[in-house]
């Protein structure tokens, strides 16, 4: 198969791509896959160093209000439209798919409007704005959430999960807390506000080390790569005990994920399809700076199965962190009983399924 892809952005909409090329080269070792990403978005970074062929599109989103930019978006999307169809013509794919982010809007429908057969995985159970519109041109839609399918044609959606499911789901681990300078032996709370990290958590778990500090229990913090500078300042000389490390990012989630024992984090989409996966219990603090509030949606369908407990943003305190963290880390009985909860919600044949959705559309 010769697969042209696209996501960008976020981490959200880069790992379900590479999960699904993932298995596109498990099963078919002489596939050729294009991933076309923006030169803004994180997947510049990540992409090419997963051994993939990596193209780059100028493009940028609208702005809710009326704005002078949004003219130059216009512009940057005509321009970008008009580079991807001279893509598709060179690589000639047999399938082109749009994992989300306003790149893979560009790509998806110059597809479309050269005949090729095309397809979307949204990842939320809320629609993003660029799947919206895509929605109307493509020939399938995969959705990572049932709530999801209401929202699209339904004679062309079809749940599937979310790929990076499958991907953690199979992954046999070598990760080694040692590797990080954590202890092995200890339960470990991995504490992350998404693919970027969160304003309002990095500030919350900086004032919240000093009760950290005297936990039974280890904590990996991780910043998002932009922010970590401003963590560390914000520390400054506060002392930091052994069970406590700082990171700005990790390469290789997949790998770590299985070892950790709970996670406090962000609701993205991704993140909770490989929490279920894995049976990971979580304390969700949902984003309320998403489109229609996706993230509160996303958290309570683990909630509502108590697989995971909830914080409002507005609500977040140190207080509320380490009581609703030591509830979970504290009780080995509670955190097994939330992780079996979670495992129930997974689907770890998402790769698959939406790898078959591709297939079925190729011509
Ligand atoms: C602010 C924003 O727009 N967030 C959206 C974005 O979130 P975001 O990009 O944060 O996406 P998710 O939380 O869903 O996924 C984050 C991904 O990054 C990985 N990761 C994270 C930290 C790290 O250090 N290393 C690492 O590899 C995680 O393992 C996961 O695979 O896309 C999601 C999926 O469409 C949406 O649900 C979110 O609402």
């Amino acid at each position: 198969m010769r697969l042209m892809i696209s996501g960008g952005g976020t981490g959200g909409h880069i790992y379900p791509a590479l999960a699904l090329i993932e298995e596109l080269r498990r099963t078919d070792p002489d596939a050729d896959v294009l991933y076309v990403g923006s030169t803004r978005g994180l997947e510049k970074d990540i992409v090419p160093k997963n051994n993939i062929k990596f193209k780059e599109l100028k493009i940028q989103g609208f702005k809710r209000s009326l704005s002078f930019s949004n003219i130059k978006t216009v512009a940057l999307f005509l321009q970008s439209l008009h580079k991807s169809k001279k893509m598709i013509k060179e690589f000639k794919p047999d399938v082109v798919v749009g994992t989300g982010g306003y790149v893979s809007g560009a790509v998806v429908y110059a597809a479309s409007q050269m005949g090729i057969p095309t397809m979307i995985h949204e990842q939320n159970s809320m629609v993003g704005l660029t799947n919206r519109f895509l929605s109307k041109h493509v020939d399938k839609i995969a959705v990572g959430f049932e709530d999801a399918i209401s929202q699209f044609p339904k004679e062309k959606t079809i749940y599937t999960g979310n790929p990076r499911a499958q991907q953690v789901a199979n992954l046999k681990s070598d990760f080694e807390w040692q590797d990080v300078g954590l202890k092995n032996d200890v339960p470990t709370l991995l504490i992350f506000g998404g693919s970027q990290g969160a304003l309002k958590i990095n500030k919350v778990v900086t004032e919240s080390i000093r009760l950290f500090n005297k936990k039974d229990y280890q904590v990996l913090f991780v910043t998002g790569k932009k922010r970590y500078a401003d963590v560390m300042k914000q520390i400054g000389d506060q002392k930091i005990n052994d069970n406590i490390v700082i990171k700005d990012y990790i390469s290789d989630m997949p790998n770590m994920l299985p070892k950790v024992a709970a996670i406090v984090g962000r609701a993205g989409a991704t993140s909770l399809a490989e929490i279920t996966a894995l049976g990971i219990p979580s304390v969700l603090i949902p984003s309320p700076y998403v489109t229609a509030d996706h993230q509160t949606k996303n958290a309570l369908s683990l909630v509502k199965n108590d697989a995971a407990l909830i914080i409002t943003e507005a609500d977040l305190t140190p207080e509320t962190l380490i009581d609703n963290a030591d509830f979970i880390m504290n009780d080995k009985d509670k955190r097994e009983k939330m992780a079996e909860n979670s495992r129930q919600m997974g689907c770890r044949d998402a790769a698959t399924r939406v790898l078959d959705v591709a297939k079925s559309i190729c011509k």
